[in-house]
Order: structure tokens, then sequence, then C-alpha cells
């Protein structure tokens, strides 16, 4: 086995109509790690998870899964991950069992020991009362984590998750991260995950890789990146959207706050101290009959990050999309 589970070196992917969707991508994970793909829709996570899955092509560069090319080692590639894609690829009429014992039947596992490993799957993710019963029965997080099982038949070395708590509600979305956490713990999986929840993101990921408009804007550890940032974040919503720019350029003016970025009704900005900065918005907004509905202070989050380095909130990059 390779070092890195999975490297990508300025991969460019233009799509028909002339959408760029990768534009030069390239990142690396070690073995055993989970890296998050975090960026909003549209940055170029799906596409990736299909060039590095083999089932699309890029333009140009390279890229390598499990020590295989995924161009001239396709086979090998296909053996070595597995890959839960965004919409389930279970069949709801078959039951758990019947579906997992396909899986392993796909790829080359005898009758006995496809049983074996789906009866061994369903006990590792809590299903095991719920085998016999039909998908269609199942609530989302069962299925999901079904879906998971499946990409699991054939002890894959990296396995990819795209977007795996998308549709899911909260409770069936922590109960999922739980279970990823578990593989990459125990069995030593890599697994990457696309993402467009921050918090998704922070709690489940060992290693982030953020993208933006099909490139690689910044990596480390959830951690490491928000304490690159210094200071505190500081967000003022206002009663009234500052239209013309009088409370970003009010607040310019204030000695310590920087990165001030103006999205409808609330600003927000970086400051060297939260608990000083607080009094001198309050006064200057004050002084100008500015009404303000809320202000609050936080250690820099990965919203923070992303903003950051490209210059927008997480927020306003989704509705741009
Ligand atoms: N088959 C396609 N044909 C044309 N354009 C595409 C195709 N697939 C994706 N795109 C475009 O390429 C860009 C990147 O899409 P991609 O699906 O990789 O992003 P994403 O980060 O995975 O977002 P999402 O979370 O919405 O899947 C987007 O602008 C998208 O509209």
């Amino acid at each position: 086995m390779a070092t890195h589970a999975i490297r990508t070196t300025d991969l460019v992917k233009t799509y028909p109509k002339g959408q760029r969707a990768l534009d030069g991508l390239s990142f690396s994970v070690g073995e055993g790690v989970v890296l998050g793909l975090l960026g909003p829709n549209g940055a170029g996570k799906s596409t990736t998870v299909k060039i590095l899955t083999t089932l699309s092509r890029a333009d140009s560069g390279t890229a390598q899964v499990a020590g295989y090319d995924v161009i001239r080692e396709q086979d090998q590639v296909r053996h070595a991950i597995g890959y839960v894609p965004q919409k389930s690829s279970s069949d709801p009429m078959a039951t758990g069992i019947e579906n997992l014992v396909l899986g392993g039947r796909i790829y080359g596992l005898s009758r006995t020991d496809a049983v074996r490993r789906a009866a061994e799957l369903l006990e590792r993710f809590g299903l095991t009362e719920f085998g016999g019963r039909q998908v269609k029965t199942y609530s989302g997080g069962m299925q999901r984590k079904l879906d998971v099982a499946l990409g699991l038949v054939h002890r894959p070395q990296v396995l990819f998750l795209d977007e795996p708590t998308t549709g899911l509600d909260p409770e069936a979305r922590a109960d999922l991260w739980t279970e990823v956490g578990r593989l990459a713990g125990s069995e030593g999986l890599t697994v990457l995950l696309t993402t467009h929840y921050l918090e998704e993101a922070d709690r489940l990921a060992d290693q982030l890789a953020i993208v933006d408009h099909g490139k690689i804007v910044a990596e480390g550890t959830p951690e490491g990146l928000k304490s690159e940032l210094r200071g505190d974040s500081v967000h003022v919503e206002l009663v009234d959207a500052d239209t013309d720019g009088t409370v970003r350029s009010l607040l310019g003016q204030l000695p310590g706050i920087t990165e001030i970025v103006a999205e409808g009704k609330v600003l927000r900005a970086r400051v060297d101290h939260g608990a000083t900065a607080v009094p001198a918005v309050l006064g200057i907004l004050e002084d100008k009959a500015i009404p303000v509905s809320a202000v609050t202070v936080s250690r820099p989050s990965l919203d923070d990050v992303y903003l950051n380095y490209t210059g927008r909130s997480f927020q306003a990059a989704e509705e741009a999309a």
C-alpha cells in the first residue's frame, strides 16, 4: 500500500458546456485518515470523487488511489475502493441481507462468504434485527447505514462517501458520524467524505481540504485551520441592511478590527480582542443612531476559515451556487 491513500495533482475538468469544474486541484491523504472535502454546492467535490472512483476522467492532471493510477490501473482502483454515492444504490424492494449478499457476489465472494459478510456488516451497523425487512421500510438513517455497509462489502482500503448525511435528521446524522469515526479509528480505513456542512467537517474530519471553484484553497486539521486565524470573530446583526456601506466604513474606523464583510443585515469582522471590540462597536453605532439586533463574539469557526480564504461566507457561496 502506498504512503498516500489518495493523491491528486493538478486535476482539471471542464464539462461540455464549458463549465470548469476542476481547475488544478491537488491534495493528498495518508492512510487511515478521514479527509473532509468541504465546499459549497458546485465547488467540484462530486467531480473529484467521480474521477477518483474511475467514473469520470480528468482532462489533465493525475490521481492515485491506494497507490494505483485511476486511468492506467482502473481495475485495481475499483477493487481497492468502496463508493457510497449521494443517491442510494440499494434496491428498496429487496431486504437488507439480500442487498448485501448481492453486493458481495458482485465483488466475487462465494455465496457462503457473502452471507457471512452481510451478517457481519448488519451487526456492525446495528441493523441485524432489520436485515430481513425490505429496505423501503427503513428510516433514512438506516438506509444510509446500509449504503455505507454496501460500500464496505469487499473490505476496501479507501471509502468514498459523497455527502453522506444530506437529507438526514440531526439525530441520524450524529449517529452516522459516530459510525464513520469508528470505521476509520478501528479498521484503519481511509475515508474521503464530501460535505457542505461545516459542522460535519468539523466533527468528523481528521484533515480538511477546502474546495472553492475547483481548487483546494486550504488544507489542515479543523483545529489547525481555525487556530491560524488570530483573534475573535464578531457578528453584528443590524435591524436594516447596510445598503450604502455606512456601517461597514464606521466599523473600519475602529482600531483592531479587520476583514469586515457585509452580507445583508449581517456584518462579520475579525477583531484582536472580542471583549474590547464589542463595546466599541456598539458605541459607534449608537452614536450614529443605527439600530442593532444582536452582537456576538466567538472563536474563529470553519466559516471564518472559509471566509478568510475565499473572501465570502460559506452561506453566501451556497446561495450563489
Ligand atoms: N455532468 C455535468 N455537466 C455539466 N456541468 C456539470 C456536470 N456535473 C457538474 N457540473 C458542474 O460542475 C461544477 C462542479 O460540480 P460538482 O457536482 O463537482 O460540485 P459539488 O461541489 O459536488 O457540488 P454538489 O454538492 O452540488 O454536488 C458545477 O458548476 C456543476 O454545475
